[in-house]
């Protein structure tokens, strides 16, 4: 029995595996992103924030999808860059245009991330003001 047979009969160990291979993207995408680290520590204030303020169980729960949503993009983004540089010698309007679009995407989210965090916090923190 090869391990390829092993594998298919035992969902677990590829399940294992795959798992390992996303924890070492998590490292890379930590590693070599300022962005996904920048947005990570925005993440960690806006816990802290809800936490203080005291925010709903349904705040939190909207609040945890938007934050994670932000970095799973921010690393789908990196990945469409990778792919473009591994496919793209030099320039080429297409890569651009992939890189561009990416790049959109991560602001489009961020943007809404920003306003529902307004719409959360806001209120919260206008209360606070004597
Ligand atoms: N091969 C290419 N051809 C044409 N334009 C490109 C190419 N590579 C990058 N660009 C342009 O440069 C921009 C920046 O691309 P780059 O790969 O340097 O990402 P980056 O700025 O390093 O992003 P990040 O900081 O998130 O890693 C792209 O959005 C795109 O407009």
């Amino acid at each position: 029995m090869n391990m390829d047979s092993k594998e298919t009969k035992f969902g677990l160990f590829r399940f294992l595996k795959s798992f390992g291979y996303a924890a070492e993207g998590m490292k890379s995408v930590w590693a070599t992103e300022q962005n996904f680290r920048i947005h990570s520590f925005a993440g960690i204030v806006v816990f802290l924030l809800a936490y203080m303020l005291s925010v709903s169980a349904m705040e939190w729960i909207i609040l945890i999808i938007l934050v994670f949503s932000v970095l799973a993009l921010e690393t789908m983004n990196t990945a469409i860059e990778k792919a473009v540089d591994l496919t793209t010698e030099g320039y080429h309007p297409l890569a651009k245009a992939a890189k561009d679009l990416a790049s959109a995407s991560v602001l489009l989210f961020a943007i809404c991330t920003a306003i529902v965090g307004t719409i959360i916090f806001l209120p919260k923190l206008l209360e606070l003001i004597p």
